[in-house]
């Protein structure tokens, strides 16, 4: 912990007009720089947090006392390099969504999914005060305690709901015995969708207004991709509706939220692994002001530097291959920090497990041959659930 600034402050919540007032710490190394937050948080969201398979015997107080243990740590080939990773220069594009330049936008948007495949937008309509009080959500969730959360884990990934923690494999041809890494990081996962609210049945009634938050933040988020989706189709020249359409009628609609508590040292571990999105479209809310995003950029990793009130949004696997190749899913991963938690929820959507996915016959020509097979989505996820824990090729496997 040498270069530790962990201190109280770098948790500390004050009370200020009904709302919970989140002291940033002064100075954190690799961070952003010190800014003070009003979020609304509840009662919860100052508890601390614990690994949902920690013992209840454990008094500590202090998220930066988890410890590090053997199974987090990295071999060497795979470990995170922060020193390697510049700051300098490029930052993924800040699209304005609130733009008056409909032509403009859909340039912008196309660029930035052929250039970076991720971005992040502003003025995207979805109520700020809706995202702070679903990234209390997520937070309070995190901070059940652990007997609590014990009941949603499980490693078993037909479950719909679940907690668990992401890991990876040491062989990349992986017998079953090969050793697991496990992330620095805890996710909740479960569908949502964005006019159907039933899946809100699902989920656990601790905390009471995660239901209440989520499916209302659903119906927005739905709104968000439809719209990004007919400026990305625009974007390949297409009519507005294609890319939505070719998903079907019963898009599979996953939520995962992350939990990245600080680490004692950043450099041996990740929150996430290296990987792209296996769904059409993420949109991701993260916790402002907190770096650990980063995407692969000319051979090279890139922070992606986090910006008040923006959204990121993420190409998927699926616009991949509809696009021809054209619109990029982006390989990123997250990296952990020394003195503050992180907390984000991404919204994935994917087609229908009958759709028929395949490069848009539009997209085709002599110039741009062919690039994958066509498959239905539910071949994509045979091969998705066979590479659990390795670094997943899924949609190469596809590739012509
Ligand atoms: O935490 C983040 O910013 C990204 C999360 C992510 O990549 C994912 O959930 O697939
Ligand atoms: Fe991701």
């Amino acid at each position: 912990m040498a270069n530790s600034i962990f201190s109280p402050a770098c948790n500390n919540f004050v009370g200020l007009n009904n709302n919970w007032k989140r002291v940033i710490p002064m100075t954190c190394n690799n961070m952003s720089l010190p800014r003070v937050l009003t979020t609304r948080l509840s009662a919860t969201s100052r508890n601390v947090f614990k690994w949902a398979n920690s013992e209840d015997s454990d008094m500590s107080t202090m998220e930066a006392s988890l410890s590090l243990t053997p199974d987090f740590i990295l071999p060497v080939e795979r470990r995170p390099n922060l020193a390697e990773v510049s700051k300098l220069g490029d930052n993924v594009p800040i699209i304005d969504m609130g733009t008056g330049d409909a032509d403009g936008l859909v340039e912008e948007i196309a660029r930035a999914c052929e250039m970076y495949g991720l971005f992040l937008i502003k003025n995207h309509g979805v109520p700020q005060e809706l995202c702070e009080s679903m990234l209390a959500g997520v937070t309070d969730l995190f901070h059940l305690p652990p007997k609590v959360k014990a009941l949603l884990v499980s490693d078993d990934p037909t479950k719909d709901v679940r907690i668990c923690n992401h890991y990876r494999k040491a062989e990349e041809k992986g017998d079953s015995k090969a050793k697991r890494f496990s992330m620095w990081s805890e996710v909740f996962k479960h569908p949502w969708h964005p006019s159907d609210q039933s899946f809100a049945d699902l989920l656990p009634s601790d905390p009471p207004n995660y239901r209440k938050i989520v499916t209302t933040y659903a119906k927005e988020i739905g709104i968000l991709m439809s719209r990004l989706f007919n400026l990305m189709s625009q974007g390949l020249g297409l009519e507005g509706d294609v890319l939505q359409n070719r998903l079907g009628k019963n898009p599979l609609c996953r939520v995962q939220a992350n939990y990245y508590p600080p680490c004692s040292n950043p450099d041996l571990t990740l929150g996430l692994g290296v990987h792209t999105d296996r769904d059409a479209l993420t949109v991701v809310l993260p916790t402002p002001n907190v770096e650990g995003l980063q995407i692969m950029k000319d051979d090279r990793w890139m922070i992606v530097d986090p910006v008040p009130n923006a959204l990121v949004v993420n190409i998927g696997d699926q616009l991949q291959v509809l696009s021809n190749g054209k619109y990029k899913s982006v390989l990123h991963r997250v990296v952990t920090n020394e003195c503050q938690s992180r907390v984000s929820l991404a919204m994935f959507y994917g087609p229908d497990k009958d759709a028929l996915i395949g490069p848009i016959e539009n997209l085709i020509d002599d110039q741009h041959p062919q690039v994958y097979r066509n498959y239905y989505f539910s071949e994509f996820l045979e091969v998705y659930r066979k590479q659990e824990g390795k670094n997943r090729k899924i949609k190469e496997f596809f590739e012509i």
